[in-house]
């Protein structure tokens, strides 16, 4: 083996030893991957201001927004027939996206609802058609009964806020990063919001996923890809 003087030992440590340690450091308890914690103070924040800009919204309006978020996630995703939909039960002034998850059904794709089954897991998709029973889930949102657990081929994903590289903010539990992290590559993922909840940045860390596409009332933002040649 070729010996090693102490200056290449030492640059040998900086290159690998500490940066790919601090990146993927894990809590032993939860199994939550540790976040700087500036980032963790920031996004709390910017989660209460933009939860709280979106309850301001009068109900009209919010339900106004809704419908011309349905009709441009048409555009966005086509022909949806055959396909497993997982959409959400609105809560906290979410856009309501209730009547377009009801429509699945006619248009011969399956619905799908989250479910939350554990505060340190991913969620659970659990299949819903109108009129089935729901029951209130963790946080008292409402949850298929009976719907049998199922993979979606199209996930629509609430936002709290979101950037231009559509990288998304949640409500802070990691329960859709964990959970696109397992799901299938080919699986779609849709992030839906007001525009209102745009922001620069989200500070992405290394377990945020980006999403396909984000679609709001006033269109379609999907990620800027530069050219792998820079120009
Ligand atoms: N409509 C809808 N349903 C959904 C989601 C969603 O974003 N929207 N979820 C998407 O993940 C899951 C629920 N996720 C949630 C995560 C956190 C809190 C929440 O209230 N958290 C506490 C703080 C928790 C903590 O920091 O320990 C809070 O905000 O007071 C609520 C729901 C599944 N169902
Ligand atoms: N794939 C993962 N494995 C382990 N922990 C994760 C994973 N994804 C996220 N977490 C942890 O979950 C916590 C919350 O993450 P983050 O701030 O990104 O939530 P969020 O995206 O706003 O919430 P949500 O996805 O529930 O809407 C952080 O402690 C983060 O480290």
């Amino acid at each position: 083996m070729k010996p090693v003087n102490d200056n290449e030992q030492r640059d040998a440590a900086q290159e690998y030893a500490s940066p790919p340690c601090l990146m993927h450091r894990f809590d032993p308890l939860t199994g939550d991957r540790v976040m700087d914690a500036d980032v963790v103070r920031w996004r709390k924040a910017e989660r209460e201001r933009l939860i709280a800009a979106r309850l301001a919204i009068p109900a009209a309006d919010r339900s106004r927004l809704s419908q011309r978020i349905e009709t441009w996630l048409d555009l966005a995703l086509g022909d949806v027939s055959g396909r497993i939909v997982s959409v959400y039960w609105p809560f906290r002034g979410e856009p309501d996206l209730r009547p377009w998850l009801k429509g699945l059904e006619e248009r011969g794709a399956v619905g799908a609802l989250p479910v939350v089954v554990h505060r340190h897991a991913p969620l659970v998709f659990r299949s819903w058609r109108r009129d089935e029973p729901l029951e209130p889930g963790v946080w008292k949102i409402p949850v298929p009964s009976h719907g049998i657990a199922v993979t979606p081929d199209i996930v629509i994903a609430p936002v709290v806020g979101f950037d231009a590289d559509c990288f998304r903010l949640g409500y802070g539990g990691g329960f859709y990063d964990r959970t696109l992290a397992d799901l299938p590559r080919r699986t779609w993922i849709v992030g839906v919001g007001y525009e209102q909840q745009a922001i620069r940045t989200i500070y992405p860390q290394d377990h945020d996923v980006a999403m396909e596409m984000i679609v709001t009332e006033s269109g379609i933002v999907s990620p800027i890809v530069t050219p792998a040649d820079g120009s």
